[in-house]
């Protein structure tokens, strides 16, 4: 296999070939940096690479290929912190298996097997090191694979903890005739194993037992081989296992073992997935603090602002009427008064907007990005992308949907801005939406949560500048900008459903210029959804590990 960083970069694999063990265990080490990790994952489809890999006596083309035959442990832990030991593996046979009496039975036996049975409700955050491991091993067994990749299943654990998880494996070997590869790093250990595979700088130069390794390279135990590697060139070692090679006695290929389980549907994987991010919701303290503080703290924020100037509001969100109203209409200190009034309303109301977008980034920009290995490990066992998306989607959407309603209600009812009910939570909610969307894109497109919320922090940063609203846009950039500011539309709709009110004829004195209908500002929130809804699409099809 070949493999080049970012897919044009430098090599890290060097047209690496490799035959593993069938039933057996087989290590897989090498000095740090060497190419272990990438080696595997070329294998397994899930990075871009040159040349071919067989499971059995089968191509592998894509890694969707591998579901239900391969799983894959990766470096760190995998499940979510906050779910009990009981919880990760029950969620994640939900999602991998189709039948419910297939589940509970295997459920137990997982648990047995990984010896967790009595930690069951320890959350994972809780486990130690070695039960992280056991448990990373648990959530793999869920499809029942015939084969294994562990990376680095061993790392960081106390000598008994180590011990303890290469006897199971060597027991699941023995006992159902499964294949390990295990990346490993301590090399007092590789007895333990039917095969070693040496990668060096990126290219395999050796492949047998622990005996066979120390009669190759001539060193009296297998602690002394990266020492004796770094003495020479990649090419010279590359020299010597092209003849060597031939000694490495492989059965010929079997046909690959089919998958012994039936994968639910995608709906059925919809529903497991939002009822688990419904309990993590719950469960995770922190995020459900921060999320009550601000859709709650927000809208009293608008309204402090507001007291001030509450009872001019409410005079101004009189209807326009004859009469008394009227006359004074033509006196000039009544004129600045509501000119005033209206300033204070239109400063409320982009306040909202802004506090709507802040809370849309908030919703979206972690969503993903922070789960990121997780989604593409539960990928790999056969989650659905359209079922992982479609949930994100649906939490987050329901979530700002509600805040953009409360937000409205609650500063609409303490200030008594007049104007449709319906335009004016359906326009609200909107800008919280769709900025949800477009920041759930982010997550979805960005490795990092860091980069994600940074960039998310940095659109609603530019709302209130580019909008237009506030400081008046030069022309030749209005309409350049406009179309791609939440916080204009927002602004603007809600501005415009207070048409039959005096607060909107007080505005239109000093502001003659156009504003957006509250149904044309919702239609260009919901183009601004559906971007980030695509961004989302394209951000979970992609690979990211
Ligand atoms: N996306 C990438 N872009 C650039 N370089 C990369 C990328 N991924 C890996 N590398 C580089 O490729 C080399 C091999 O990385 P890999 O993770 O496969 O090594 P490893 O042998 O598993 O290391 P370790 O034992 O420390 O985990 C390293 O030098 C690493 O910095």
């Amino acid at each position: 296999m070949t493999v080049r960083a970012g897919g044009q970069g430098p090599l890290i694999l060097r047209g690496a070939s490799a035959d593993f063990l069938d039933g057996g265990l087989n290590a897989v080490i090498g000095p740090s940096g060497c190419g272990k990790t990438t080696l595997m994952k070329a294998i397994l489809g899930i990075l871009p690479s040159e040349g071919d890999a067989f499971y059995g006596d089968a191509r592998i083309t894509r890694s969707e290929d591998l579901v239900g035959r391969v799983g894959f442990a990766p470096q760190f832990s995998i499940a979510q912190p906050k779910l009990t030991v009981e919880e990760s593996i029950g969620f994640t046979l939900q999602l991998n298996v189709a039948e419910s009496e297939q589940r509970s039975a295997r459920l137990e036996n997982i648990l047995q097997t990984i010896g967790l049975a009595d930690h069951r409700n320890k959350r994972v955050e809780s486990l130690s090191g070695g039960q992280l491991r056991r448990l990373g091993l648990g959530l793999e067994l869920t499809l029942d694979p015939h084969c294994l990749v562990c990376d680095e299943v061993t790392s960081g654990l106390d000598p008994l903890s180590e011990d303890q998880i290469l006897a199971l494996l060597r027991s699941l070997s023995e006992r159902d005739g499964k294949t390990f590869l295990c990346i490993i790093h301590n090399l007092a250990k590789l007895e333990l194993f039917d095969r070693v595979t040496v990668v060096y700088d990126g290219d395999v130069v050796f492949q047998g037992n622990n005996e066979e390794l120390c009669a190759y390279f001539g060193i009296p135990d297998a602690l002394h081989l990266y020492d004796l590697l770094n003495q020479q060139e990649l090419a010279y070692w590359q020299e010597r296992w092209a003849e060597g090679k031939a000694a490495l006695q492989t059965p010929p290929p079997q046909p690959a073992p089919e998958p012994t389980v039936a994968h639910p549907g995608m709906i059925s994987q919809l529903i497991t997935l939002l009822n688990r991010r419904l309990l993590l919701f719950f469960r995770d303290s922190g995020y459900l603090w921060l999320t009550l503080a601000i859709t709650f703290g927000f809208p009293c924020l608008v309204v402090i602002f507001a007291l001030d100037g509450l009872p001019q509001i409410e005079t101004m969100s009189l209807e326009r009427s004859g009469g008394i109203m009227q006359q004074m209409v033509d006196s000039v200190e009544y004129r600045i008064e509501n000119m005033k009034t209206a300033s204070l309303v239109t400063g409320l109301i982009m306040f909202q907007v802004i506090l709507l977008t802040l809370m849309g980034s908030n919703n979206g920009a972690r969503e993903i990005a922070a789960e990121r290995t997780l989604y593409e490990k539960e990928r790999l066992s056969g989650l659905s992308v359209g079922a992982y998306a479609i949930s994100k989607l649906i939490f987050v959407g329901v979530l700002a949907a509600l805040q953009g309603a409360w937000m409205t209600t609650f500063v609409k009812v303490i200030c008594q801005f007049p104007g449709p009910w319906l335009w004016q939570i359906g326009v609200l909610s909107a800008v919280c939406v769709s900025m949800t969307f477009v920041c759930l894109g982010f997550s979805a497109l960005f490795r990092s949560a860091e980069k994600a919320s940074l960039l998310s922090i940095y659109l609603v940063g530019f709302q209130l500048p580019l909008s237009g609203v506030v400081l008046a846009l030069p022309d030749y950039l209005i309409w350049v900008c406009r179309p791609f500011i939440n916080g204009y539309w927002g602004w603007a709709g809600y501005m415009r459903s207070m048409i039959d009110s005096r607060i909107f004829d007080a505005y239109r004195d000093s502001n003659p210029e156009w504003i957006a209908s509250p149904a044309l500002a919702l239609t260009v929130l919901g183009v601004q959804a559906t971007v980030g809804i695509a961004m989302v699409a394209i951000g979970c099809r992609k690979t990211q590990w």
